[in-house]
């Protein structure tokens, strides 16, 4: 058995990011927000294009205007400049040119007073109070030099960036290709949520759970369905999904029951298994294993999906079957792998905060232990709250709305109300 954070070292270790030349595809701006930039982007343009106004004003010569505050100059406006027009005089002493926020300095110019320090009488106006030199000017270049990185690669494409590449013209990119996540789900006693339940029957949620964990990572999910606790069977949808997908999340059949095969079937198929269980709770029996080339093509009968290029190594993730096991396990290894995957560069690790407890807090001490509940913002601090109700990991129910997993380490057995706790805070809170 591995520690929680052994175990988050060899599972980064193994996963290979996608290839910044092979893995990538061209998509338009309006659909790229949420990707993986892939190459870095450079712009021909200065960032401002050229010298502009921060304000509604007028464009002056500093050296008329210097003495104002004593003695306020009084200047020939010879021009009107809104945004979007090129000036057309040179500012000579002795004159000013009306201008508004964002429109190109005149030659000549090189401050520009706020209108509210002026007093405007026909064609002249009345500068009131000094300025700073160049006071108001938004000089070109000053926020980026053209030919120099504008953005690099490996970097998530938000609102500011998507603005950014808008600003700079760029209206297609190469971003990095999803993740292909397969997502099959182990046991006899398994449904959709469509069937009708029969005694000892229950629907297969960890598959919804992990189709929308997935997705949510900015990976492409690919669900393979229910596959009943039969090595025949479990071989071949394993066979399939390591051929077609980068990782492969099964849950189920990996604890040391008669009828959990995955470990066997693995080690059949060929495969290396680096962890077989985590010294955690709830996660304990997590298989994880590579496959150094996928171990047969894509067979007939299984669903249209092409397989990926070869060579490419699947990561094996076999989840425990507990439904509070899946979550838990996806949010600590599984995210921090597709991250890693997705051709994010950096910050794929899990991010820990450290806040108060609401409540008393309790662990057996024997392995680290993830209690799952709500980050509630008290006068600005965060104050952890557990979920009302069991947590055994096989209760699933008072997972809902569940923001934050508090961390009691090996050993660490209470917590008092009030005390200081590491939460692992989750995106999708
Ligand atoms: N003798 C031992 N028994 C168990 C151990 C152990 O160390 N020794 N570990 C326990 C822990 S901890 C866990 S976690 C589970 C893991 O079991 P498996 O991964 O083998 O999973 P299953 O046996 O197939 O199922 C466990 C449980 O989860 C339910 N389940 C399974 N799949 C789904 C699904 N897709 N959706 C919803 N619920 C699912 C299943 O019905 C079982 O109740 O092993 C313990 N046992
Ligand atoms: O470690 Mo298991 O996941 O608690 O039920
Ligand atoms: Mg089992």
């Amino acid at each position: 058995m591995v520690s929680v954070s052994d175990a988050q070292a060899i599972i980064l270790n193994l996963v290979q990011p996608l290839d910044h030349q092979r893995d990538t595809e061209v998509v338009d701006l309006l659909v790229a927000d949420s990707r993986i930039l892939a190459v870095p982007v450079t712009s021909p343009l200065d960032f401002p294009h050229w010298d502009n106004s921060a304000m509604d004003g007028y464009a002056v010569r500093y050296e008329d205007v210097q003495h104002s505050s004593e003695n306020p100059a009084v200047l020939e406006i010879v021009e009107d400049i809104p945004a979007g027009y090129q000036p057309k005089s040179t500012i000579q002493p002795g004159q000013a040119a009306r201008i508004f926020t964002g429109a190109v300095i005149p030659a000549g110019a090189d401050t520009v007073v706020m209108q509210e320090k002026t007093r405007r009488e026909e064609n002249r106006v009345f500068i009131l109070d000094a300025p700073k030199p160049q006071e108001f000017v938004r000089h070109k270049a000053s926020f980026y030099q053209s030919g120099t990185q504008l953005l690099p690669a490996g970097i998530k494409l938000n609102a500011a960036e998507i603005a950014v590449l808008a600003a700079a013209q760029c209206p297609q990119l190469s971003v990095y290709r999803r993740p292909r996540v397969a997502i099959f789900s182990t046991g006899d006693e398994l449904m959709t949520v469509e069937q009708p339940l029969q005694p000892g029957q229950i629907v297969d949620s960890n598959q919804y759970a992990l189709a929308a964990l997935v997705k949510q990572s900015g990976a492409e999910p690919i669900l393979l369905g229910i596959v009943k606790d039969d090595p025949v069977a479990l071989e071949k949808v394993i066979a399939h999904a390591v051929a077609i997908a980068d990782i492969v999340l099964s849950s189920g059949g990996v604890s040391v029951g008669d009828y959990d095969y995955v470990d066997k079937i693995l080690e059949s198929l060929k495969a290396k298994i680096h962890i077989r269980a985590v010294e955690m709770r709830p996660g304990k029996p997590l298989t994880v294993a590579t496959f150094p080339t996928p171990s047969s093509p894509s067979s007939p009968s299984s669903p249209p999906t092409s397989p990926l290029p070869t060579p490419h190594s699947p990561l094996y993730f076999g989840l425990p079957g507990n439904p509070a096991a899946v979550l838990v396990t996806f949010w600590r290894f599984v995210l921090p792998a597709i991250k890693k995957l997705s051709g994010i560069t950096e910050g794929w690790e899990p991010v820990f905060l450290k806040v108060r407890s609401h409540h008393e807090l309790r662990s057996n001490g024997k392995r680290e232990t993830y209690l799952w509940g709500k980050l509630h913002l008290i006068d600005g601090v965060y104050e952890f709250h557990q979920a009302d109700g069991s947590q055994s990991s096989g209760n699933l129910i008072n997972l809902a709305q569940t923001n934050a997993l508090a961390v009691l380490p090996v050993g660490k057995t209470l917590i008092y109300p009030q005390e200081e706790v590491q939460v692992l805070q989750l995106s999708n809170g």
